[in-house]
């Protein structure tokens, strides 16, 4: 499929999206669209006053925050957290549905908070998405907070943007000294994906940091929304792994691997064989699976 034009609405505000046009480079060619939300289950409506949503999720009470309801649907805290201009805000209003492809109900918890239920797995999750990350010093207060809430983190940089790749490093550090000791899920997502012209930011400099920081990595276009979903669904798969039970992890990866295309079991196959004929075999797979959003 050639891309020349993809609209997309965005704003900093979801209540009051505008149209704007994106241009996609010729060879931009490669990136796929996601026009598919049929395993996503969204409302868009306001069941909270912004104020009591603040003061429920910034309580100290609140910071244990991965509940399970009766229904077995599980909530999930996610922040994104990166430097200005990087797509936060974007992918957020994707994540809310404000987009046409993803025609879809959420609910707006406040300027810049969504609540949205995503099947994933044959599960439902629902996602409570933080974007109120802010780089301004005198703003430390929200930085200390975002630091403390999350369930699981998205760090996000731009890849037309060394700096903020820098940034992105920063970041994962501060995070680091923040939750010490606790084993948090985090993505390092590469955004703009589609500005291939205007690269600073290799893809083995993106999954290389990932290594060394120990967390997942994936770039994403929040323009033509490609590995939007993944990301989203990465995420929840991502905070699965580590608080739920080894025999629910199996069942959820067989049945991951039985909805698999044939091309990606291939890609699967080849990719292990690869990484057994290489010497520095525990780099390489580490780096490999870095990629791989449903694993550890
Ligand atoms: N080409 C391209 N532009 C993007 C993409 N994502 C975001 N943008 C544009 O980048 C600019 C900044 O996007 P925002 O979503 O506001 O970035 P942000 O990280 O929320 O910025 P702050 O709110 O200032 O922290 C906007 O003009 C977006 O339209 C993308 O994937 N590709």
């Amino acid at each position: 499929m050639t891309l020349n034009h993809v609209t997309l609405r965005h704003s900093s505000s979801v209540l009051h999206a505008q149209q704007q046009r994106w241009s996609i480079p010729a060879d931009g060619r490669h990136l796929a669209v996601h026009k598919d939300p049929h395993e996503y289950n969204v409302r868009k409506r306001y069941t909270m006053n912004p104020d009591d949503y603040y003061r429920r999720s910034w309580s100290s009470e609140s910071s244990d925050s991965v509940i399970s309801s009766e229904s077995g649907n599980t909530y999930y805290r996610v922040v994104m957290i990166g430097e200005h201009g990087v797509g936060k805000s974007t992918l957020a209003n994707i994540f809310a549905g404000v987009h046409d492809s993803m025609d879809s109900d959420c609910d707006v918890l406040g300027e810049d908070t969504y609540e949205r239920t995503l099947m994933v797995d044959g599960e439902s999750a629902t996602i409570m998405l933080l974007d109120m990350w802010e780089n301004k010093s005198e703003e430390e207060w929200i930085q200390d907070h975002c630091m403390q809430v999350g369930d699981a983190y998205l760090i996000v940089y731009s890849i037309t943007d060394r700096a903020s790749f820098e940034k992105a490093s920063e970041l994962r550090i501060q995070l680091r000294r923040a939750r010490q000791t606790e084993d948090i899920p985090i993505i390092l997502v590469g955004n703009k994906s589609d500005l291939v012209r205007c690269r600073e930011v290799s893809v083995s400099e993106g999954r290389a940091c990932a290594v060394v920081f120990d967390c997942k990595f994936i770039e994403t276009s929040a323009a033509v929304q490609h590995n939007v979903k993944e990301l989203f669904e990465g995420i929840v798969r991502q905070v699965r792994l580590r608080r739920d039970s080894k025999e629910k992890n199996e069942r959820r990866l067989a049945y991951q691997k039985r909805r698999e295309s044939i091309p990606k079991k291939a890609r699967r196959f080849w990719g292990k064989i690869a990484a057994k004929n290489n010497k520095n075999m525990a780099f390489k797979l580490k780096s490999k699976s870095c990629h791989d959003l449903s694993v550890l």
